[in-house]
């Protein structure tokens, strides 16, 4: 059985405390984009993993998908399996991909092997793998608060604009992302303001974690700053970066990023 996991962005991103187990509290709507890696599993004699296009950090055993897989056998009597990922999505990038290929490891195995697992199950084995995974069960657009983990759905779509997605040649850790940023609480919350025209949320939308970002990593501020030049309605990093996205009336010329980052059009 095959599964494409998919990207995501964040529009907004407030970090409004910081918890007692060391993670945050925050607000940001989830967006599911069009980039996508391939996940395969089959049945085998031993349980292995094998990865094709982009180099993944770590060895068999720090892959969610593996770790994925010893969270469900603690609960099912599974048979091992061959895993293969073809990686597509960059990574370090804000764009969760580690998370949803362990999100999409779940839901595949929940529909081979019949586990008979209901959406919130899923969700619940998926946040002990991160707090980014949760959200790419159902991977619709929402508003995520807690550590990221907790939904409400929203009315959002932005299939009539054209989205391009700029990867600069910057790697940033969320730990370090996390600890660049001092928690404060919201005057009005992203669940209201993404209510307002695309056009309106230059004026009122942010993600927290740019401002110290972007002095560490002038690259990637200059990217965005070249995004609203090319024309963006609306710009910003995803997550806690690298990437940052641009929400286009029609596809913008950016030939003059290609040959230092790497773009994606109609995302
Ligand atoms: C930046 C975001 O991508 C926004 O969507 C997520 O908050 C990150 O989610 P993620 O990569 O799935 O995060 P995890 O793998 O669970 O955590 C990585 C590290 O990020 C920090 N972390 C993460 C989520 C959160 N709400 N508060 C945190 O402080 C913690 O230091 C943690 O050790
Ligand atoms: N299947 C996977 N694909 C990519 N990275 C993985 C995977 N499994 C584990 N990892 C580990 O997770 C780290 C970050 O992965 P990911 O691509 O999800 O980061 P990100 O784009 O910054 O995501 P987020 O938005 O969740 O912060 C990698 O450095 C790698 O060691």
């Amino acid at each position: 059985m095959i599964l494409f996991p998919n990207a995501k962005i964040n529009i907004g991103l407030n970090i409004t405390e910081r918890r007692p187990d060391g993670y945050h509290n925050l607000e940001t709507i989830f967006y599911p984009i069009k980039i996508n890696d391939a996940l395969e599993v089959v049945e085998s004699d031993e349980l292995t993993f094998t990865s094709s296009g982009l180099d993944i950090p770590g060895d068999m055993e720090d892959n969610l998908c593996v770790k994925g897989y010893h969270l469900l056998k603690k609960d099912f009597d599974l048979p091992p399996v061959a895993i293969h990922l073809h990686k597509h999505i960059p990574i370090g990038a804000g764009l969760g991909g580690g998370s949803s290929d362990a999100a999409f490891f779940i839901k595949l195995m929940n529909q081979k092997f019949e586990l008979g697992l209901s959406i919130e199950q899923q969700q619940n084995y998926a946040r002990i793998l991160g707090a980014d995974c949760a959200f790419f069960i159902e991977n619709k657009p929402v508003f995520a608060f807690e550590k990221g983990d907790e939904f409400e759905s929203i009315k959002l779509d932005l299939s009539a604009y054209h989205i391009v997605l700029v990867m600069p040649p910057v790697h940033v850790s969320t730990g370090e992302a996390y600890r660049g940023v001092q928690p404060a609480p919201v005057k009005e919350s992203l669940y209201d303001l993404i209510t307002e025209p695309v056009a309106n949320w230059r004026k009122h939308i942010k993600n927290d974690f740019e401002a110290n970002i972007f002095k560490n990593h002038v690259t990637i501020r200059g990217v965005k700053a070249a995004l609203y030049e090319a024309g963006a309605l609306y710009a910003a990093m995803s997550g806690s970066g690298a990437s940052v996205f641009g929400i286009f009336e029609q596809q913008p010329d950016l030939s003059h990023l290609e040959a230092d980052n790497e773009v994606f059009y109609g995302v």
